[in-house]
């Protein structure tokens, strides 16, 4: 095998490729073992908008100071079921990991728990933060602000980040129901892909420096804008996002924070909240029969596939036969961890 040749690795492999990075770039040890593990898992399942294509921004960003890699998250013990982290200027998934322990204690004994995450940076996509909380019977909410590139439904200025909402809960015989979605009509990571590929977006996806309609990714990314998705719906749920992942938790709004003097800084700094509840203190013994239920007669009804059903058929071949990597881009990603 050349270096240029194409290669697929095992997730466990890819996992150890990407913590070195991280490692070799100033984060932690246990950050560095988060990190590699959430981007490894999208580039796993076919999230290529999150998955390796981000590692160039990751270490521009280390670069950069503007995240600090080796923070050392707060955990704080608020109410019952509440529980606030200062990430401190770090990641927001070691922040997740360092509060996991309380927060399904708090759910064990009251039924639901609240997870208010701020100071943080989340450059990636949220399923698998929700996922694993279904995987152990619990049905888990996110929702996460990012970096002004949104205009509010009419409006001219972009004010909103592409502010995320992921959503799952487990379900019998089958792995849990998961859906993980922008607020926009675009992830700007699409559009970013869209630009390199030279791809057009879809009409109603985004609007050039003049405010004017555009599907040139291209003029989005130079000083134009993206829209909500569904008009003013899209526009609403991107501001209640703003609400519970900033104005709740404390962490920044989308258009609040300055990163201009981090020359190659790339990822929003500012926050995350979790709503963990766990579906048996419903009373419904057949919770995890009914939702399986609901998911047939959703397909039945017409739809032709789930949310999920895409990225866990990518994983199954992925599981057999490895992740395919482009030869460049593993070769680049051997520079990043070595050189
Ligand atoms: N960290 C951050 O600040 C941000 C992160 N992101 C991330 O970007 C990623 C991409 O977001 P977005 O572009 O909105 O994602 P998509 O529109 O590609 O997918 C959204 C959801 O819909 C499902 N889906 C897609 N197509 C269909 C279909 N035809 N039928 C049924 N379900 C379907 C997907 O499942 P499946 O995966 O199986 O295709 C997924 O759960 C997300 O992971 C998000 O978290 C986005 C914005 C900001
Ligand atoms: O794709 C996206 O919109 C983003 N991903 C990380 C920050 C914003």
């Amino acid at each position: 095998m050349t270096e240029q040749s194409d290669v697929k690795l095992t997730y466990a492999e890819l996992v150890g490729l990407l913590e070195a990075i991280f490692l070799r770039h100033g984060v932690s040890g246990d950050a560095a073992r988060v990190l590699a593990a959430n981007c490894a898992a999208c580039e796993r399942d076919g999230s290529f908008s999150h998955g390796i294509f981000r590692m160039p921004g990751y270490v521009s960003t280390l670069n950069s100071g503007w995240v600090d890699g080796q923070a050392l998250p707060l955990v704080e013990d608020c109410a019952p079921s509440f529980v606030r982290v200062d990430a401190k200027g770090g990641f927001a998934q070691p922040a997740l990991e360092a509060a996991r322990p309380l927060v399904l204690d708090k759910v064990k004994q009251n039924g639901i728990a609240v997870l208010a995450i701020r100071r943080s940076h989340h450059f990636s996509a949220l399923w698998p933060d929700v996922e694993p909380f279904a995987e152990q019977g619990l049905v888990a909410l996110s929702f996460v602000n990012s970096m002004a590139c949104v205009v509010p439904q009419g409006g001219k200025k972009a004010l909103f980040g592409t502010n995320p909402v992921a959503f799952a809960t487990p379900r019998k015989g089958r792995p849990p129901f998961v859906f993980d979605q922008a607020s926009s009509a675009i992830a700007h990571g699409d559009v970013q892909i869209a630009a390199r590929e030279g791809h057009a977006l879809k009409p109603g996806q985004g609007v050039d420096r003049d405010g004017q309609p555009t599907t040139d990714p291209k003029a989005v990314l130079d000083g134009g804008a993206l829209l909500p998705f569904g008009g003013h719906k899209g526009s609403s749920i991107a501001l209640m996002v703003e609400i519970l992942a900033a104005a709740l938790t404390g962490g920044h709004f989308s258009w609040e924070f300055d990163w201009s003097a981090h020359e190659g800084a790339q990822t929003p700094f500012t926050g995350q909240l979790f709503i963990i509840i766990d579906p048996e203190r419903g009373g419904n013994a057949s919770f995890e029969a009914r939702v399986s239920q609901l998911c047939d007669m959703v397909l039945e009804a017409g739809q032709d596939r789930l949310p999920g059903d895409r990225r866990h058929a990518i994983r199954a071949v992925a599981e057999k036969d490895g992740i395919p990597l482009k030869g460049e881009t593993y070769a680049r990603l051997k520079q990043f961890a070595e050189g």
